[in-house]
């Protein structure tokens, strides 16, 4: 699907279940890799990002069988331990791999994936997290040579709570020798759900949850079977599908208490939100009332959904003013949204965003995974037809938008 074509103005009623979290199932994809033996992973998004994680593992020697959303790997038959550059370039994440790969056999090499359209993406904060379990750093002919011949616990402090920087320092001492103590560690759910998926393969970590977390090495793993949570980020971004759109729905199959920054400030905007042990019911009438918001690590609020927020607030009423301190690149978002109307001005780290409805359909394209679902959000607060192109961002990402919005009410269809 390179094209979405959305009509506006409908509004959207009904339930929705949401797919299982793409930032989650990636690193345990790559923890896999650690276990010389089967590992099952249940309620997995059927999303480019999963595709291509799944053709490395198949690359590096795994065997792996994806069944509807049942992932089954088998890193017994495991013979490289070099990441192919073709798939560094297309999924920045792949980084994620390096990690266990050192674990498991002392050697990841890999290449620095670079920037994207968000921002730098540095990887300084894994790397050095490598060093301090004793592993070198080497650059040559622009590969990442990272190797050890043992891996020893140690203290790893981190400047900035790094997702994927704390996910590689999990990762790689999840079986070195002693303890790992790692300081100033990322507290989203998807960390934790890293823990808790590494515990269940027969990892020792404590902490979970919390900034420090203690991990003792252990010499071996066994065969183990985990349910992936659902994404907070597609239920966030559907959220805000209701609230640009108006409309009631039921977001069924996250908790709401890992959004709950997000929730507050769909509140503070005029969404009535019920929240239950597994869903969310949302129920948006008139136009949300723009507020102020700034990004930051979790709890706060999440830079994935400040993109999907922008579109809200272009399409609300009064003035909001948006703080992006995560990823410098996201307000690409905003001269899209220009085209089709929307009032913003970019100053620095602030978007001050002026709304006004309806929004005007015309032709736009996806700056990348978050901003192109803005786009469609957006486009549901349109008179006219928006048309977005380049959408293979947003399959990165989520299954089916067009699925799950038609579903929903939404006029939306994709072209190929
Ligand atoms: C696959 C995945 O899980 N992606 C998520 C992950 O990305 P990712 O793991 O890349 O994000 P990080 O938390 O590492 O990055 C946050 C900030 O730290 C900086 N940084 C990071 C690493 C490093 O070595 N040096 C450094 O300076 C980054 O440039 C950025 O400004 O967390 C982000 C922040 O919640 C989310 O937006 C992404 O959806
Ligand atoms: C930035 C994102 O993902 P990634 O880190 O995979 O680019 C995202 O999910 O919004």
């Amino acid at each position: 699907m390179s094209v979405i074509q959305v009509q506006g103005l409908r509004s959207l009623k009904g339930e929705i279940k949401i797919q299982g979290s793409k930032n989650a199932v990636l690193p345990m994809m790559a923890a896999a890799v650690l276990h010389k033996g089967t590992t099952v992973i249940h309620n997995v998004p059927r999303i480019q990002d999963v595709f291509c994680m799944l053709g490395i593992l198949q690359r590096i020697g795994c065997i792996c069988r994806l069944e509807d959303n049942t992932l089954v790997i088998d890193a017994a038959t495991l013979t490289q331990a070099e990441i192919p550059e073709d798939y560094i370039k297309s999924m920045r994440s792949s980084i994620i791999l390096s990690g266990p790969l050192l674990g498991r056999s002392g050697l990841a090499v890999t290449s620095f994936p670079g920037g994207c359209s968000i921002g730098e993406r540095p990887i300084d904060l894994h790397l050095s997290a490598f060093r301090k379990l004793g592993a070198e750093v080497e650059e040559k002919a622009e590969k990442l040579i990272v190797s050890a011949k043992t891996l020893t616990g140690a203290e790893i402090e981190f400047p900035f709570p790094s997702v994927g920087a704390t996910e590689n320092a999990l990762l790689a001492s999840v079986n070195a020798r002693g303890v790992t103590i790692i300081k100033g560690a990322a507290k989203e759910p998807e960390i934790t759900a890293l823990c808790d998926f590494l515990n269940n393969m027969g990892a020792r970590i404590e902490g979970i949850g919390t900034s420090r977390l203690a991990v003792t090495g252990v010499t071996g793993f066994h065969d183990s079977e985990f349910s992936v949570a659902g994404d907070r980020i597609v239920a966030g971004t559907y959220l805000a599908a209701v609230m640009a759109a108006e409309g009631s729905v039921f977001i069924n199959g996250i908790r709401p208490a890992d959004l709950t920054a997000a929730l507050s400030l769909s509140e503070k905007m005029g969404a009535e939100l019920r929240s239950y042990k597994n869903g969310l019911e949302v129920s948006m009438k008139g136009r949300p009332r723009c507020a102020d918001a700034v990004t930051e690590p979790y709890p706060g609020f999440p830079t994935d959904l400040q993109s999907p927020m922008m579109a809200v607030m272009a399409s609300g009423q009064g003035s909001g003013r948006l703080t992006e301190t995560i990823f410098e690149g996201r307000f690409g978002t905003a001269q899209e949204l220009k085209k089709l109307g929307a009032d913003i001005v970019i100053e620095g780290k602030q978007a001050i965003v002026h709304g006004h409805y309806p929004l005007a359909g015309n032709r736009v394209t996806a700056p990348d995974l978050r901003g192109g679902a803005a786009l469609v959000i957006a486009g549901l607060a349109c008179e006219g037809l928006t048309e977005i192109h380049e959408c293979y961002h947003i399959e990165r990402g989520y299954e089916d938008i067009c699925r799950d919005l038609s579903s929903l009410g939404a006029t939306i269809r994709g072209i190929e």
